[in-house]
């Protein structure tokens, strides 16, 4: 064997050749054929560790073709290889990290094949196919970018193992003589870790390449031809790309040649300095490959010399921006909708007060229209009352008179008679005090006038026309029109005071002249004016009827809604002629004393006030 494994210790290996120089290398560590995939990991885990506290880091198999890259890389299902494996690892730390940060792995698959970078995780993505260009981007200083590569975000191993095998399965392979299923491209997973300290809100960004190069082999010893030699040869292409860059970089020379390869380029960030690289260097036990072997020890002990400097936390500054603009938004939002709530409150709190005056308004609606009905009632009640009071008067009244009224129906017609002379103006006051005479006689001479007035009576057929009227004569009119209302504003009555009982005004109740009966007595011709009032106590009590009556008149009126007075007008106009509507007013050309009519108003004001009503009234 040209490989002394048993020798190797403290990652000494030296290989002998056939008559040639012993050499020795020296590397980190060194695994003899036996060694499985879990001792091989080993070394490898810390990696896991520093991808997560922010560092980039690279993974590489280098190695001849068919020495077990791919196997060391992916595995398989049973020996699963380092990209497995570390991801596993990551995702273990992840979890004992839960608390105190919040990470997230996306990952990417992809191949450089033939110079061109292809997704394998694209869907309609064909093994050795090369639908879709993607391009190396620099998208800030230090950082490149395959714009449109697919990241599959991954929270468990299940979905790992399923990228993986995605990816695997997508790859371009051929047969060669060196490997059955020789990898014909370089197979590169990027898988990147966001992670945000939840302490203190430190965002980083990392990336994890895990590359599988492609072998390099010797095309003559291999004997391909047509696409396996184009194949070989941009491999071994971008494989001596790959050494200059180790080359440059271990000599520190000014100009590292990054960009001679698709490779190479992808990988500058990883390769350049700040990361952390683990590269495996698989070879071949047989003699027939020592040239090969030694090739691919003296490229690993480059490589192995590259002094990159301590590698850096890849600090995601936009992230953090952006993390604490969303803090700022979610405080704006949490501020806006407690203020928005108080709102609610508010609005809640005023709907509540506007129901409760609602009821409020509502029973006191209910209460005005129950005193108005009540009002109604108790109006009627004391019109009827005195409505049947004025009837009994009457029909005493009547009874009393019966015998002037005998007498007068013996007298001659009255168009026969000679008038008397027309009452004194002067004289005449309002029916409640006339004295009986100067009534009767008043009504006499208006019963006359009435006569003469009326075309249908010839006066001429029956009596002598009327002798002409005195200038200065009294006039007694009677009309059926309403009384009207005083346009002075009366103080509303407050409909709880009750009105003064009847029942003790009755007794002293004054006749008073029935409307109808007059009526029908001047129908019949005559018109008769019952005695009223004789003595001063049935004055001041025909008064008070008289007052009561008005005010009642006075007052429904006032407190009529507009519409309830215009129907009520209504009514009147088509009801003229009754009862209520008819005025009696005797007035004279001249006035009434100044002092008679104001001891006359101040008397009904006392009376009023003794009764308790306040208002006052003004004959018309
Ligand atoms: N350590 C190992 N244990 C068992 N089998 C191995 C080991 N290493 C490689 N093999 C086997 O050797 C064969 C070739 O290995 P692999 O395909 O990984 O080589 P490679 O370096 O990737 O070749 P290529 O560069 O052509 O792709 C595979 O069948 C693989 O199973």
């Amino acid at each position: 064997m040209a490989i002394d494994f048993e020798s190797a210790k403290d990652g000494e290996l030296i290989i002998k050749s056939n008559g040639g120089p012993r050499k020795v290398f020296k590397f980190d560590s060194v695994f003899n054929p036996q060694a499985d995939q879990e001792i091989v990991f080993e070394n490898t885990a810390p990696f896991a560790t520093s991808v997560l506290d922010g560092y980039n880091v690279s993974i590489f198999a280098y190695g001849q073709t068919g020495t077990g890259k791919t196997f060391t890389m992916e595995g398989t299902e049973e020996a699963r290889g380092v990209n497995y494996r570390t991801l596993e690892e990551l995702f273990r730390i992840m979890k004992e990290r839960q608390k105190l940060f919040l990470y997230e792995i996306t990952v990417s698959v992809m191949e450089v094949y033939n110079e061109q970078i292809r997704d394998l995780l694209q869907s309609d993505s064909q093994p050795g196919s090369s639908n879709k260009r993607l391009e190396i981007r620099q998208v800030a200083e230090g950082v490149h970018h395959v714009p449109g590569l697919v990241e599959a975000r991954v929270s468990n191993m299940s979905e790992v193992w399923e990228v993986l095998q995605t990816g695997s399965n997508a790859r371009a392979v051929g047969s060669t003589n060196a490997n059955e299923h020789s990898s014909r491209s370089h197979c590169i997973h990027c898988v990147m870790v966001r992670g945000e300290n939840l302490i203190n809100g430190e965002c980083t960004s990392s990336k994890l390449w895990l590359i599988d190069l492609a072998g390099s082999e010797r095309v003559a010893k291999t004997d391909v031809q047509g696409e396996r030699l184009k194949e070989a040869q941009n491999i071994n292409k971008s494989l001596s790309a790959l050494g200059d860059v180790i080359s440059a970089l271990a000599t520190k020379s000014p100009h590292v040649p990054f960009r001679n390869s698709k490779l190479t380029h992808l990988l500058q960030d990883s390769l350049g300095g700040d990361s952390k690289t683990l590269m495996l260097v698989q070879i071949s036990p047989n003699e027939d490959d020592v040239s090969e072997t030694l090739c691919s020890l003296n490229f690993a002990s480059r490589v192995r010399g590259i002094e990159l400097g301590p590698a850096k936390k890849q600090y995601d500054n936009e992230r953090s921006r952006y993390k604490q603009m969303v803090e700022k938004s979610k405080q704006d939002a949490k501020g806006k909708d407690m203020y928005i709530k108080k709102m609610e409150e508010m609005v809640q709190s005023l709907e509540s007060k506007v129901k409760a005056k609602d009821v409020i308004n509502k029973n006191l609606q209910e209460k005005v229209k129950e005193l108005e009905s009540q009002l109604l009632v108790e109006r009627k009640l004391a019109r009827q009352h005195v409505d049947s009071k004025i009837a009994e008067t009457h029909q005493q009244q009547k009874n009393h008179h019966q015998e002037p009224q005998n007498a007068l129906s013996t007298r001659p017609p009255l168009a026969t008679r000679q008038l008397d002379p027309p009452p004194n103006i002067n004289s005449i006051r309002p029916f409640s005090e006339s004295t009986t005479t100067t009534t009767t006689n008043i009504f006499k001479h208006f019963q006359a006038l009435k006569e003469n007035d009326n075309p249908n009576i010839s006066s001429s057929e029956h009596h002598p026309p009327p002798p002409p009227l005195p200038k200065k004569t009294g006039r007694a009119s009677l009309c059926t029109m309403a009384r009207r209302v005083p346009m002075v504003p009366t103080p509303r009555r407050n409909s709880l005071i009750p009105f003064p009982p009847m029942n003790s005004l009755a007794p002293t109740l004054p006749p008073l002249v029935q409307v109808d009966s007059i009526r029908e007595s001047a129908n019949e011709g005559e018109l008769l004016l019952p005695q009223i009032v004789t003595e001063p106590t049935k004055i001041s009590n025909t008064k008070k009827l008289n007052s009561i009556l008005r005010r009642s008149l006075q007052k429904k009126v006032i407190i009529r809604s507009p519409l309830q007075q215009h129907l009520r007008r209504s009514n009147n106009n088509s009801k003229l002629g009754g009862a209520e509507r008819l005025r009696v007013s005797i007035t004279g050309r001249r006035r009434i004393p100044k002092v008679v009519k104001e001891s006359q108003q101040k008397r009904e004001q006392q009376q009023q006030q003794e009764k308790g009503w306040n208002h006052v009234w003004k004959a018309t």
